[in-house]
């Protein structure tokens, strides 16, 4: 269970939200749907350890995640709309560096996780190509690769869908629904409505959830 109390964010005395509480079973689907501007990427990023919050707690099973920006472990990966590849390095090297660099993982042992992956997501072909050789449904799903290499409990999308073609978004669906079925937890920030009818999720509505915090505090 993923457990947030009182999370506030501020940028520049701008108010974003406040007092946000939110309980997430394991191995949910959470789709945040709402209108443009409205903190949903900000929120992602907090519970990502991406950005401090002003206030707030977040447990993981009862295990404190720090919320100051400066989080340490990779128990929530977090894959973004822009997949933010590394565009210098391959798609195996965009998938072993962090398993290395921060798991310490040896060359061996990295790769072999990695091509696990990749054939579970259907890139092996594209192991030694460079990410501005792929499509963006390819870009996405080494997104999604790299992001499960660290071995996250919840993973954390960002628009996972957008530029997508209808058959690459069906293989995002079908890779969400496998997760499920393995007990990660998703959080979903998306638009894309048909896409959400698509899955399994519990939807919040954040213009409605940060309302009512609002009211209640
Ligand atoms: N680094 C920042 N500094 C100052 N203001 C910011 C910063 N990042 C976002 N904001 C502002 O915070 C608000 C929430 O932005 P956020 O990106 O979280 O919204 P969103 O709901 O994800 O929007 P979209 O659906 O368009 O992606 C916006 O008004 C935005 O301009």
């Amino acid at each position: 269970m993923l457990e947030l109390t009182n999370l506030s964010k501020t940028y520049n005395q701008h108010q974003i939200f406040k007092g946000l509480n939110l309980a997430v079973p394991t191995g949910e689907i959470l789709t945040i749907v709402g209108p443009s501007g409205i903190g949903k990427t900000t929120f992602l990023k907090i519970i990502a350890g991406l950005l401090a919050a002003d206030e707030g707690e977040l447990t993981l099973d009862g295990q404190s995640l720090a919320l100051d920006g400066q989080r340490k472990g990779a128990d929530v990966g977090v894959i973004f709309q822009d997949f933010n590849l590394f565009p210098q390095y391959t798609v195996l090297e965009n998938i072993t560096l962090a398993p290395r660099l921060v798991n310490r993982l040896n060359a061996i042992a990295s790769e072999r996780a990695a091509k696990k992956l990749l054939g579970e997501l259907d890139l092996l072909d594209q192991q030694n190509q460079y990410p501005f050789e792929l499509s963006g449904g390819q870009k996405q799903r080494v997104a999604i690769a790299r992001a499960l290499a660290m071995q996250p409990r919840i993973l954390a999308y960002d628009e996972p869908t957008s530029g997508l073609d209808e058959a690459s978004t069906e293989r995002v669906i079908q890779i969400i629904n496998d997760l499920q079925e393995q007990g990660v937890t998703q959080l979903i920030v998306t638009h894309d409505l048909p896409f959400v009818e698509a899955l399994d999720s519990r939807i919040l509505d954040f213009a409605q959830f940060t309302r009512e915090a609002r009211n209640d505090v």
